[in-house]
């Protein structure tokens, strides 16, 4: 993809039309989030995938933990909504002089990647720049993040790790005023190619948010295979059984409630619903897995048992986590990208590369300090 004007063909997405609709269902079915109303089992599901789910202010910032500005069909202050890609803004050209400039150490992304063994999938990301209007908040990102591995983005608040993320499963161009430049591979193919899906990046790439958001009052059987509704598979009655044992038992949850799987997932302990959130996302038998802050909400305890989770999953699925706990990027990651903006200065990647090289000997000053906690 490369980085264009806002295409002709990319219209604005007022509040209510089926455009905005549709990506809050794609949100939704991204993230596995709680609809405004879950009373009714299942059924709440069904209209959310066919574009009825009224965004509300409170549920969207409890469900992605953004502020109101990103909400979709929120008043933003651009008139342009640039949500369908590729787009980048008339900024790009204003910022292309200081790019050239720009401290960090740009990483080659034609560099050969070794290919995925069997059926695990490398995630790639090319040049990636980002923007929320004119604001520049990411700048020619690359990285590979590698088959069957954790990849830990690290970096202080507001660097654009996040942002980042939600370009790798198409969220960001959910948000009206963001546009983005570059590429997303998965083992070579770019999510952000010509007459790609927005569903199947979505199939193949699942997110787990800050915040543990099970629909509260869906049972933890139907909460379990709500993605498969959203995503429009279908699957017999037998089959949901076993996908619902698969992925509860994959997420560390069968043992602690195969026995009450009718009962409403919002009576789990936070570390429960984490857990109930990462067998949701499995469910779709996505290839990548995406987590931002997974563990920030929880407890020493739940944390423990959702990065065991974690090592046990990456055998299958290839990891990309957000977490502000360098302890915890050095237990769970085997690699591991050091993230930094400033005020004048898009987020760009500082260094990146092996897990331990990178905390006991990383190369550059700011990766150190950053590592040692100078600054945070
Ligand atoms: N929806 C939005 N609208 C406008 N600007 C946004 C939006 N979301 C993020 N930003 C801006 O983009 C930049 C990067 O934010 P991002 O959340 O990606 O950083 P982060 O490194 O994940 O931060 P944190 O660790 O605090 O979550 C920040 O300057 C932020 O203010």
């Amino acid at each position: 993809m490369n980085p264009t004007a806002p295409s002709s063909n990319s219209p604005a997405a007022p509040d209510d039309t089926p455009a905005a609709s549709a990506a809050a269902a794609d949100e939704l079915a991204a993230s596995g989030a709680p609809a405004p109303s879950d009373a009714s089992a299942g059924d709440s599901t069904a209209d959310t995938a066919q574009g009825q789910l009224p965004l509300d202010r409170s549920w969207w910032q409890n469900v992605t933990g953004r502020s109101e500005a990103g909400r979709p069909g929120a008043a933003m202050p651009q008139t342009e909504a640039t949500r369908v890609l590729p787009a980048a803004p008339a900024a790009m050209a204003a910022t292309a002089a200081t790019v050239a400039d720009r401290p960090f150490a740009p990483v080659d992304p034609r560099a050969p990647q070794p290919r995925p063994a069997g059926g695990l999938a490398m995630l790639e990301a090319r040049e990636v720049s980002a923007w929320f209007g004119d604001h520049k908040v990411l700048d020619r990102v690359s990285l590979t993040m590698e088959a069957g591995k954790v990849t830990a983005l690290i970096g202080p608040s507001g660097c654009g790790k996040s942002t980042f993320l939600r370009i790798l499963n198409r969220m960001h161009e959910l948000v009206p005023s963001a546009s983005l430049a570059g590429e997303v591979l998965i083992d070579g193919d770019d999510i952000y190619g010509d007459h790609k899906k927005l569903t199947d990046a979505r199939r193949s790439i699942g997110m787990v948010f800050q915040k543990p958001n099970p629909f509260p009052a869906m049972s933890i059987y139907d909460n379990a295979v709500a993605g498969l509704k959203l995503t429009g598979t279908h699957v017999s009655r037998d089959e949901k059984d076993d996908i619902v044992e698969r992925c509860l038992t994959r997420a560390g949850l069968w043992k602690e409630v195969k026995d009450r799987l009718r009962q409403p997932g919002g009576g789990l302990s936070g570390g429960q619903q984490q857990r109930l959130c990462i067998a949701r996302s499995l469910a779709v038998q996505p290839r990548i897995l995406l987590m931002d802050e997974p563990c920030s909400a929880l407890d020493p305890t739940s944390t423990r048992v959702i990065e065991e989770t974690m090592s046990e999953l990456q055998k299958e699925v290839t990891i990309v986590i957000v977490t502000h706990n360098m302890q915890q990027a050095q237990r769970v990651s085997q690699q591991c990208a050091f993230f930094l903006a400033s005020q004048s200065t898009p987020g760009a990647i500082v260094e990146h590369g092996d897990t331990d090289a990178m905390f006991n000997d990383p190369q550059d000053v700011r990766t150190r300090d950053y590592v040692n906690g100078v600054f945070g």
